[in-house]
């Protein structure tokens, strides 16, 4: 990635960096869920994950429709006329087939792997050989995983790096200072021109309140993920019965002014100073952009890490400016309408070489 935004930079071309986290994240994914590499086509900038990619837009699109089964359960039958249920089943047996091409080629496959290069597939199938989990452990609990991985981990992180170099764009002081960070620690540390590396992420306190802000005000999930109540209960003065679906606005709580001064000010300060700065680990209700309790996200880690690392070398490898067409209050702050809050418009920015790379 860095060094396609080095060639774009060298032939004063725009970078897509919609595109270019897009391909970088889902690359990342497939490499640690079914150990495939994809290397990125220098020319036209885009990584050779297409069938995944296209599979990955068909989810989310059968995900966040509207099916009348869902709703008005008596009224399932139009699902049936107007083609909803057979797309849905379409879809599923397109990711069906393709996760067992997967699981057969691992399965067939003899090369001994060592533990650092196994994927998530050798582990799991390794699970069901040793027969060390608790129930039977069967392919299509492993391809249910793979689906959860997949969907949930590829679009997350990358709209979030996205949203946060929006940001940034927007907030030209909060730029000034996150990229006199980075590069002061590549400073101190006289290792110019090598990347920034998971083991420096520490020593970044105020990018890290940056990616804080960024998933106060643009959380990737905003709605989490529904939930079913397994009780009647009474919630705020209302009654709800058992097995009603709710959900949790995490974008309105992040913008709550009971909980935030100047709700809609980009100010990752917010997060600095104080002895226990509210975090997004589930512990703290006003901040919960990876939900909480059992059922919340177990790729926190991993997420963080890819827009840290991103973001990290994004900004103290180049100098971003926009289209010199755009001043920065026109930039366009409309999402797409989905299960992950994707920047509607794509993020096209013109990116001058701070470092060389090596
Ligand atoms: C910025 C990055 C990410 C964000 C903001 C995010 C957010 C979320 C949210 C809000 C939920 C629902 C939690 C709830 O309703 O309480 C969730 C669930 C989940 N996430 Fe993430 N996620 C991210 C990255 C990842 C990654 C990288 C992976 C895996 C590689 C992942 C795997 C999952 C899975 C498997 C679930 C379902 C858990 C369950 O149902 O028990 N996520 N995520």
């Amino acid at each position: 990635m860095m060094r396609i935004i080095s060639s774009l930079s060298s032939e004063s071309k725009l970078v897509d960096l919609s595109a270019l986290i897009m391909s970088l994240s889902s690359s990342i994914i497939c490499k640690i869920g079914f150990g495939k590499s994809y290397k990125a086509d220098e020319r036209s900038y885009e990584f050779s994950t297409s069938r995944f990619q296209g599979l990955l837009q068909e989810t989310q699109a059968v995900l966040t429709a509207f099916f009348f089964s869902d709703y008005l359960p008596y009224m399932g039958w139009i699902d049936k006329i107007n083609g909803a249920s057979s797309k849905l089943e379409r879809v599923f047996r397109q990711l069906d087939e393709f996760y067992q091409e997967i699981i057969t080629t691992h399965l067939d496959s003899h090369k001994q792997k060592s533990e650092q290069q196994q994927d998530i597939i050798d582990v799991l199938l390794q699970l069901r050989k040793e027969n060390k989990v608790p129930f039977d452990l069967t392919l299509d609990h492993i391809k249910a995983v793979l689906m959860n991985i997949f969907v949930a981990g590829t679009d997350t992180s990358a709209a979030t790096v996205v949203w946060a170099m929006t940001e940034l764009m927007k907030n030209p002081h909060v730029m000034k200072k996150v990229q006199e960070e980075v590069r002061k620690l590549i400073k101190d540390q006289e290792c110019s021109a090598t990347f920034i590396q998971e083991e420096q992420l520490h020593h970044l306190i105020y990018l890290k309140a940056v990616v804080k802000e960024t998933f106060r005000l643009h959380p990737p999930s905003p709605l989490l993920v529904p939930r079913q109540t397994m009780q009647e209960c009474t919630l705020g003065g209302y009654q709800i019965d058992q097995g009603t679906l709710v959900f949790i606005n995490a974008w309105a709580i992040g913008r709550d002014p009971e909980s935030w001064d100047n709700p809609e000010t980009f100010l990752p300060e917010r997060f600095l100073g104080s002895p226990n700065p509210i975090d997004y680990k589930g512990q703290d209700f006003e901040l919960i952009p990876f939900g909480a309790g059992r059922r919340g996200c177990p790729g926190m880690v991993l997420g963080v890490t890819t827009i840290e690392l991103a973001l990290a070398n994004l900004l103290c490898f180049f100098d971003w400016e926009l289209p010199a067409s755009i001043k920065k209050e026109d930039i366009d702050m409309d999402t797409l309408p989905g299960i992950t809050a994707h920047k509607k418009k794509a993020l096209c920015l013109s990116a001058t070489n701070f470092i060389g790379l090596q």
